[in-house]
């Protein structure tokens, strides 16, 4: 991919003098045009996308689409579509939009239909997650599986959790699944006290099968079902590998028939729809894996065709880049007023954070302007009792997105109504905001004195005027939440290109991997520690005195 630093644009220009003349634009005034609604808001299926609640109007998105166009999005979208080596610093493909690809439509990777491959783990997939699903799977004593452990870490994790959250309302009554990633032995000392080694199943979640908690944990979980077994051999049938690394897997002693390949065109934190989501299948059942798939699919499909200023990934990445790089934001909030989505702001934290947090550009230069913002969030309402209060009257500005299915899973009562109308309200006050004269009206009403007014009043005011995006789904489904993890990755792809950055390596987690290894070693004795600065030293030789 070419390097086109944005900031020597012609559209980055015009965007700064629109900041500029346009620094006291108003989202209220905004929402009085004429059908700003309509015309601010997307659709795809059953998702809608209102941004309409942005300080942006139709010059400001009209320079923003030509950002994009300067910065020869349309070609790097095509490449990365077409299996071009687009994560340059590894020297890969990024085809995770092949596992998402009807298998008819071949996807050619060095003259090589992938879709071959992908289609055999997918067959693969669902003869083994029918077969727990259908409790024909059975354990060492001959008894079905009922609990299933991944063990994995970052993109080996996240987006299975994520998943199988979400889409609790589709899980299997019958499998209860466990996540273990932390290397803190807790994590999985806490796990294995919920399961029975008769009748648990364990994937070894990992891309490279090397990475140091996945693998910790792995052998501390073999050696517990060992513990209980007597017998090596029964660990075939409670141990898989869902991986690239087919020698680690085997060395591991995991029966080469157990384990599921992917490749290394699928990035990590972009891997739960490749052999990575065998958890959420055997979880979930395999036909609404498929939907997860497909719900993806459209969204691609949407990215790839749709014009710029009507497709869902590229408009939100452009007005987070007019929120990031022309209004000063430096985070973002993920909203989602759905308890099942939890995990979903901490999924999108690695997605985000792992691609664009990064200050060199595709050239190789530092940059000049700001990159990736810092993501956050955790459901509403619980948010609201939490940090809105900062998103409301704090110093920093907080572009957030709103993200609330229209259908509840559990429709008890009002909780439904109760828990949206929250939503509708938070993006209104957030926009609408509440002068001081509004404030000094109330506060007399309520019979407040000349003196308590002049004391309080300012601490109740509300600026307003700051950025949502709203996202009402029907009903989180798995079709559903496939096409919004795909929005997400797509609007991230978008920015990264804008940004000249390479989206897809992560090389800023390697320092700090490289020197937990070198210290490993210095734990253990009791001698004095004096390799490396003073501090580093002072802690490590307390931490000897302490245990
Ligand atoms: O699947 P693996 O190879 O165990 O890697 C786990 C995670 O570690 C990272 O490489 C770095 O944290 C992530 O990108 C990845 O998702």
């Amino acid at each position: 991919m070419k390097s086109i630093n944005p900031t020597t644009t012609a559209a980055w220009k015009r965007l700064l003098d629109l900041a500029e003349e346009h620094k006291d634009l108003k989202i209220t005034s905004l929402l009085e045009e004429h059908e700003r609604f309509e015309r601010y808001s997307l659709r795809l299926d059953d998702i809608l996308v209102d941004y309409s609640k942005n300080k942006v109007n139709d010059v400001i998105l009209k320079a923003l689409c030509d950002l994009a166009r300067e910065t020869e999005l349309h070609l790097a979208i095509e490449d990365m579509f077409t299996g071009k080596a687009i994560n340059e610093t590894e020297g890969r493909a990024v085809l995770h939009t092949a596992l998402r690809n009807p298998s008819d439509r071949a996807v050619y990777l060095d003259g090589e239909d992938v879709m071959i491959e992908v289609q055999k783990v997918l067959d693969q997939m669902k003869v083994f997650a029918d077969k727990i699903q259908n409790k024909q799977w059975l354990g060492y004593t001959g008894k079905p599986i009922k609990s299933l452990v991944n063990i994995g870490i970052g993109g080996s994790d996240l987006g299975p959790v994520m998943v199988t959250e979400a889409l609790k309302p589709y899980q299997n009554p019958d499998i209860d699944c466990y996540f273990v990633s932390n290397v803190d032995g807790t994590h999985i000392a806490e796990t294995l006290k919920k399961v029975d080694p008769e009748t648990t199943l364990f994937f070894i979640a990992s891309k490279t099968f090397t990475t140091q908690e996945t693998m910790t944990n792995a052998h501390s979980a073999r050696d517990w079902f060992v513990g209980y077994a007597k017998d090596e051999a029964a660990v075939s049938k409670h141990f898989v590998a869902l991986s690239t690394n087919a020698k680690a897997v085997e060395a591991f002693g995991i029966d080469p028939a157990n384990m599921f390949s992917f490749w290394d065109w699928v990035g990590g934190r972009y891997s739960l729809w490749s052999a990575i989501g065998l958890p959420i299948a055997c979880t979930i059942g395999f036909e609404n894996f498929e939907q997860l798939l497909q719900g993806a699919h459209v969204m691609d499909e949407h990215f790839r065709h749709s014009m710029f200023d009507r497709n869902i990934p590229i408009v939100l990445a452009l007005i987070g880049i007019w929120n990031t790089n022309f209004l000063g934001a430096t985070s973002e909030a993920i909203l989602p007023y759905d308890q099942y989505m939890h995990r979903f702001a901490a999924y999108f934290q690695q997605g985000n954070m792992e691609s664009n947090g990064k200050y060199v550009s595709r050239n190789g230069n530092k940059v000049a302007y700001t990159t990736g913002p810092i993501i956050w969030g955790e459901p509403g309402t619980n948010g609201q009792h939490a940090f809105y209060q900062l998103i409301h009257q704090g110093t920093h500005l907080i572009p957030c997105d709103f993200i609330a299915p229209a259908i509840s899973h559990n429709p008890i009562g009002d909780h439904h109504q109760k828990l949206l109308s929250n939503f509708f309200a938070q993006t209104e006050a957030l926009a609408k905001g509440k002068s001081l004269e509004e404030v000094k009206k109330e506060m007399k009403a309520a019979g407040k004195s000349d003196e308590q007014i002049e004391k309080i009043a300012p601490h109740r005011v509300f600026e307003g005027n700051r950025p949502t995006n709203s996202i009402l789904v029907k009903k989180i489904t798995p079709y559903t939440l496939g096409s919004l993890i795909a929005m997400y990755e797509h609007k991230i792809f978008v920015q990264g290109v804008i940004w000249d950055i390479f989206s897809f390596d992560q090389w800023g987690v390697e320092l700090g991997k490289v020197l937990a290894n070198g210290i490993l070693p210095e734990l253990k004795g009791d001698e004095k520690v004096t390799s490396h600065d003073g501090s580093t030293n002072g802690l490590i030789n307390a931490y000897k005195k302490m245990r």
